[in-house]
């Protein structure tokens, strides 16, 4: 049996999380967490950059409901390297009411590839986000890409404000649909119409295969809890603007913070202050996921 202790200093997820006030629509999806271990069971990956506190998906469902959630979608986390069993694990104890994203070496077989569909994973994810992972070369990522394209797979970019410039060309040349993690981790000290911000919109005014994430104030915010008021504008602008391609999650267990750990119930909280009519919280929390993880393929 795998020992594993978690990181010193590392913020386990908050126990007890407000109810929020804000009613999710019915059919809701939080549509980035993640489930760690628990690590005696699966244990974490030798590659890891940070073992985490366990996060069990009894864990996450329990999670789920209090919010007023109905499905997840689960993104394998680089604390688990390719090992996605902890995913499927979740995935299959779900009653179908969460999807995956996974995280495949190019060495996967179509055999694992089958697998993972089946238990219903609809996505890959590519890191590069330096402190997390070393990043590969570009022909790393296509080669996967060549494999999960035909299953009808989109593809999941983490990476950092800086690296969009430098990466820009590999970004705007993938296939499939793209979802970026938290908005591209914009600087929020930044303006919201400057010219950092500003290439981010471009990304996906320009790329309607692009979609993003509007998650993580808690990552991003410099103002801090519970509002998160400097992060907002970041998010309501892509919501207004792109209504049809954002998602938004928890990002429960909320790896790696360092400043706090947030309360969940005040990160629902937020939702209508980045999506303030019932048309657009509807399109972010229940259409956009839907269409992409519950989907005709
Ligand atoms: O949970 C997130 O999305 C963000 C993470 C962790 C992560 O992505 C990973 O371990 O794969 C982070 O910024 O540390």
């Amino acid at each position: 049996m795998a020992d594993f202790q978690m990181d010193p200093n590392w913020l386990c997820w908050d126990p007890a999380p407000s109810t929020p006030r804000f009613t999710p629509p019915p059919g809701a999806v939080d549509a980035h967490c993640h489930v760690f271990g628990p690590g005696d069971v699966f244990p974490y990956a030798p590659e890891r950059k940070y073992t985490p506190c366990d996060a069990s998906k009894e864990q996450l469902f329990a999670l789920r409901d209090h919010l007023g959630f109905a499905r997840n979608v689960i993104v394998q986390a680089t604390c688990h390297g390719a090992d996605n069993r902890a995913l499927v694990d979740a995935l299959e104890a779900s009653e179908g009411r969460a999807r995956g994203v996974a995280t495949v070496r190019d060495t996967v077989t179509d055999e694992e590839l089958a697998a993972l569909d089946a238990a219903g994973v609809r996505g890959v994810r590519f890191n590069f986000v330096r402190r997390l992972v070393d990043p590969k070369p570009d022909a790393y990522y296509r080669a996967i890409i060549d494999r999960i394209a035909p299953l009808g797979w989109h593809v999941v970019i983490y990476f950092e404000a800086a690296d969009l410039e430098e990466r820009w060309d590999f970004f705007t040349s993938l296939p499939t649909t793209v979802v970026v993690d938290h908005m591209g981790r914009p600087d929020v000290t930044k303006p919201v119409d400057g010219p950092e911000f500003g290439r981010f919109v471009r990304l996906m005014a320009e790329h309607e295969n692009v979609w993003s994430k509007v998650s993580c104030p808690e990552r991003l915010s410099k103002s801090g809890p519970p509002s998160y008021d400097d992060v907002v504008p970041f998010a309501r602008t892509l919501v207004e603007r792109f209504p049809d391609r954002v998602l938004w999650g928890t990002d429960w267990p909320h790896p790696n913070m360092t400043s706090h750990m947030p309360d969940d119930g005040a990160l629902v909280d937020i939702i209508p202050r980045i999506a303030p009519s019932e048309d657009l919280q509807r399109r972010l929390l229940v259409d956009n996921p839907m269409r992409l993880y519950w989907g005709a393929r």
